[in-house]
């Protein structure tokens, strides 16, 4: 049974912990700017990829710590992500985030996540997020480019009509409700 339970985060408002500065770091990193430019995400690595101080000087929000990890850097964060290839250190990191109550994902070893990242489709304000349940992500990015593929460029066009609609809309919260799943019927 697949229980992860899907939410969209609003990750600028977080203190974000990123550990470890390889591939991997770099991988998880993109995947935080690329959603949500302004983020707050503090890196830590002895060792940070070149592509990595780079995004770190487009991203005010990106600061790079040169060091190995320590727990006092969990200090104030909300989340985060480790991804070294110390399988020990990975170890070390998550069950210091457990005590402190803080979520964690370890990239390599799915049963140390308290969440995963997910494959993300977005067309304008659309955001759809795939996950195999850590079965195959690259079933998941495979997928995520059929989509990207077939939703139309238009799509932003439609929602930003239905906002305006939703937001003329009078009644009560029934009323609403039927009127715009009338409007919508075509899109099923
Ligand atoms: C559990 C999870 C935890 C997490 O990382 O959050 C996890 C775990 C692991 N990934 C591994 C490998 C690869 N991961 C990718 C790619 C992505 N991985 C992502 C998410 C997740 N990966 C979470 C589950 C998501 C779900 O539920 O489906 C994506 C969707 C999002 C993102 O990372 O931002 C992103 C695609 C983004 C996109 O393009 O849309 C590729 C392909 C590629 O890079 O092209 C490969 C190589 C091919 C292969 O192995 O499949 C390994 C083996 C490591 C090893 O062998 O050492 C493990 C560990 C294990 O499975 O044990
Ligand atoms: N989930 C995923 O998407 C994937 C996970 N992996 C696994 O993730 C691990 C890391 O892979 P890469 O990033 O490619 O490795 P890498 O060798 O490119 O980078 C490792 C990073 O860990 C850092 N590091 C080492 N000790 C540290 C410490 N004590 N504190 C902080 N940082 C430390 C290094 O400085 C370096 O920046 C590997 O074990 C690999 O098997 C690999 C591919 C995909």
């Amino acid at each position: 049974m697949n229980t992860l339970f899907p939410i969209f985060v609003k990750i600028e408002n977080l203190q974000t912990l990123v550990v470890g500065g390889g591939y991997v770091g770099l991988e998880k990193l993109t995947a935080l700017l690329s959603n949500a430019p302004a983020a707050s995400v503090t890196l830590v690595a002895p060792d940070i990829r070149i592509e990595i101080t780079e995004l770190a000087e487009q991203h005010p929000g990106v600061t790079l710590i040169t060091d190995r990890y320590k727990a006092e850097y969990l200090t104030g964060k909300d989340l985060v992500i480790v991804g070294t290839n110390d399988k020990a250190v990975n170890r070390q990191v998550q069950a210091d985030c457990k005590t402190r109550r803080i979520l964690v994902n370890v990239a390599d070893t799915p049963d140390l996540c308290d969440f995963y990242l997910s494959s993300v489709v977005k067309k304008g304000d659309l955001k759809v997020a795939i996950s195999t349940n850590g079965k195959s992500p690259t079933f998941a990015k495979r997928f995520r480019e059929v989509l990207e593929e077939i939703l139309p460029d238009s799509l932003q066009e439609t929602l930003d009509n239905l906002t305006a609609i939703r937001n003329k809309l009078k009644g009560d919260f029934q009323e609403k409700l039927e009127r715009l799943n009338e409007i919508t019927k075509v899109l099923k």
